[in-house]
């Protein structure tokens, strides 16, 4: 039987499926956004071998995601079709055309205006990672959400929606709070926690070039 290029089980019996998976090439996280990025290799450090990829979401092979219209499981069920696509590019369907972003449309401004209708103006930050391990594995996903509310801007504007959302017990918006402080308590870093311990459980094992 061929083996995918970048993995193989130690050995294809029942009992030994539990036996680590060998991994001949790093992770890859895919993404075209350096803040993204940047936290990613803060909080992850050296836990896990890792390289990115960027293509951006014009890329012809990839479908874009409006975060804030979708439920939780369209969001995973996209997610994972982004990421066989990266990895195992086919033509994209239509119906998973480009959509416009929603902040790009409302900006901070508008997001809140959206809001003074609403007394309500909790929300929550979800990360979700999705990990393929190969084209015949269904992709592993791990969602992280921080709690908190939508408040008018304040602090620097340069990741996204940050100056908008003050997470639960903090008087700081993402944007005002230091990095590290963020990255301690974001949705990114609680879905990079987990994983990290899918990780350590699985024990896999990098038999890279690097
Ligand atoms: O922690 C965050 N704090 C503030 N803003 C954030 C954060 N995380 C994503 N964002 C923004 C970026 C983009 O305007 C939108 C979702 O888009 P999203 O597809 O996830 O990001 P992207 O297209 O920039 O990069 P990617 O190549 O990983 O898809 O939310
Ligand atoms: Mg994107």
């Amino acid at each position: 039987m061929r083996q995918y290029p970048s993995l193989h089980r130690s050995s294809s019996t029942g009992e030994a499926d539990k036996m680590p998976m060998v991994l001949l090439r790093p992770v890859t996280f895919v993404t075209g956004n350096a803040k993204k990025l940047e936290e990613v290799r803060s909080i992850l450090g050296q836990s896990i071998p890792f390289q990115s990829l960027k293509l951006d979401r014009n890329h012809p092979f990839i479908p874009s995601l409006v975060s804030s219209s979708v439920s939780n499981f369209d969001s995973e069920k996209c997610l994972n079709y982004k990421v066989n696509q990266k990895r195992y590019p086919r033509k994209r369907p239509d119906r998973l055309q480009s959509r416009k972003w929603f902040l790009q449309k409302t900006g901070h401004e508008g997001l809140n205006n959206l809001l003074k209708a609403y007394e309500d103006k909790s929300a929550y930050a979800m990360c979700i990672f999705s990990l393929s391990l190969g084209p015949s594995n269904e992709p592993i996903t791990f969602v992280g959400k921080t709690q908190g509310k939508i408040v008018p801007p304040r602090g620097p504007n340069d990741f996204g929606w940050d100056p908008i959302f003050q997470p639960d017990g903090y008087e700081q918006t993402y944007a005002e709070m230091p990095k590290e402080e963020k990255n301690k308590i974001s949705h990114r870093s609680k879905a990079l926690a987990l994983v990290k311990s899918h990780f350590a459980s699985a024990s896999y094992i990098f038999e890279t070039d690097a």
